[in-house]
């Protein structure tokens, strides 16, 4: 499907505010709820943020974690610090999710008025606005309608099932009032994100000489997940594979590409090829041309910015290799419209009951998974959310 729909959108895009505004109708608003990890705005919230990472058991399960978090923690700020410092100062997730907010808020309006006013909510789960801070904004703005919308367009327990456990958990105690909730909980292969991504692959492809381009080299690169998390039946890396493939296929197959892993952090086993080995391998291999693609995140943060930008390019610039990178989708136009569709559609669809508040898929554990809260999360997000 071709999205013909740019200059609409940026115009939109253009003319809104960093924050939406509120209504001037009095009509409490349909809230969407930004679900992400968050990252330190500045380089002295770091050690928070990565406190309240390793304190996370669904992402890092740790024997004393109360006690263990905030050690590791400490120990991984000097470096981490460094990185952030070296990207300008910190990560630019709240600026990218606050403007794709207002974007697809103000285009919602337009797209559905019957739940007019949308009111954007970030909620992270490591760095401020903290979910439960959230919570409290939407309780006293009166919300009765919510949607829990991850920002990660596949499905992992560790991001998406995290941040879900964490808005149950606050749910269930009364945090947020009396809402009635319904899940967007994936979006990996929706075409208006897929038309985003390939626009900026196709810009990165236009940097290279045009009798080179075609032998360019689209190395995808997703964070990785340890073995243990794969193998428990997690559907991140099927889902990641998924959207590759709806890529390349709006791509019409023009270049070749491999799906590569990156940011393993610890001594255990983690989904390979790594992205860093792979680079290596293809100059190796007399592959000298390629673009690295940012595919499981949505906005920049060290990953893009640090690993990506800053080391592997050096890599593969001292290996002899032409390396580009396709831009993240941060404030492009047709992502944010992407965004207001997925959310409209839902929307529709909820009202006229053609969809439960969950997905099928959501539905489902990990055949794996020992973790209770998925499943009485699970459940309570089932019955929309009331107690
Ligand atoms: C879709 C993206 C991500 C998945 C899946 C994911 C899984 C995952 N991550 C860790 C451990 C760490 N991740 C850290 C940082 C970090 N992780 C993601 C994304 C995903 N993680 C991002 C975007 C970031 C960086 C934020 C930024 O602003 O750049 C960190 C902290 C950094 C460090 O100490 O190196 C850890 C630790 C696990 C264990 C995991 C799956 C179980
Ligand atoms: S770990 Fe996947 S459902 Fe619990
Ligand atoms: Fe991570």
């Amino acid at each position: 499907m071709l999205y013909h729909l740019e200059s609409t959108v940026s115009h939109s895009v253009r003319r809104m505010a960093t924050l939406h505004k509120p209504s001037l109708t009095g009509k409490s608003p349909t809230a969407i709820v930004m679900l992400n990890m968050g990252g330190p705005s500045t380089v002295s919230e770091t050690y928070g943020f990565l406190k309240n990472l390793f304190m996370d058991g669904d992402l890092i399960p740790l024997p004393f974690q109360r006690v263990l978090a905030p050690l590791i923690a400490k120990r991984r700020t000097p470096q981490i610090e460094k990185q952030y410092a070296d990207i300008g100062g910190g990560s630019p997730i709240l600026k990218y999710t606050e403007m794709q907010g207002a974007g697809m808020c103000e285009l919602l309006d337009e797209l559905h008025p019957e739940t007019a006013p949308h009111k954007p909510y970030v909620a992270f789960r490591y760095a401020n606005p903290l979910t439960q801070e959230t919570a409290q904004r939407m309780k006293a703005d009166g919300v009765k309608r919510a949607i829990a919308f991850t920002q990660y367009p596949q499905y992992s327990c560790s991001t998406t099932g995290s941040s879900l456990n964490e808005l149950f958990r606050r749910g269930r105690a009364g945090e947020m009032g009396d809402i009635e909730w319904s899940v967007i909980d994936r979006w990996g292969t929706h075409p208006g994100f897929i038309e985003a991504v390939a626009q900026n692959i196709e810009a990165a492809l236009a940097k290279f000489q045009p009798s080179a381009r075609s032998d360019v080299v689209i190395l995808f690169s997703a964070h990785s997940l340890p073995m243990s998390v794969v193998n428990r039946g997690d559907p991140y890396v099927l889902e990641v594979s998924a959207s590759v493939n709806a890529v390349m296929d709006r791509l019409g197959h023009s270049n070749p590409y491999r799906l590569v892993w990156q940011s393993q952090v610890g001594p255990s086993a983690w989904m390979g090829m790594q992205t860093g080995e792979a680079i290596k391998g293809l100059a190796r291999l007399g592959k000298k041309e390629a673009i690295l693609v940012p595919i499981a995140f949505t906005s920049d943060h060290i990953e893009t910015l640090y690993e990506l930008d800053l080391e592997y390019m050096k890599e593969g610039k001292e290996l002899g290799m032409e390396l580009h990178r396709a831009e993240s989708l941060n404030g492009s136009p047709v992502f944010i419209r992407a965004l207001a569709d997925i959310t409209a559609q839902h929307l529709r669809n909820f009202s006229a009951r053609t969809i439960g508040p969950t997905s099928v898929q959501m539905g489902l554990r990990c055949p794996g998974c020992k973790n209770m809260t998925c499943g009485q999360q699970k459940h309570w997000f089932a019955r929309a959310g009331r107690s």
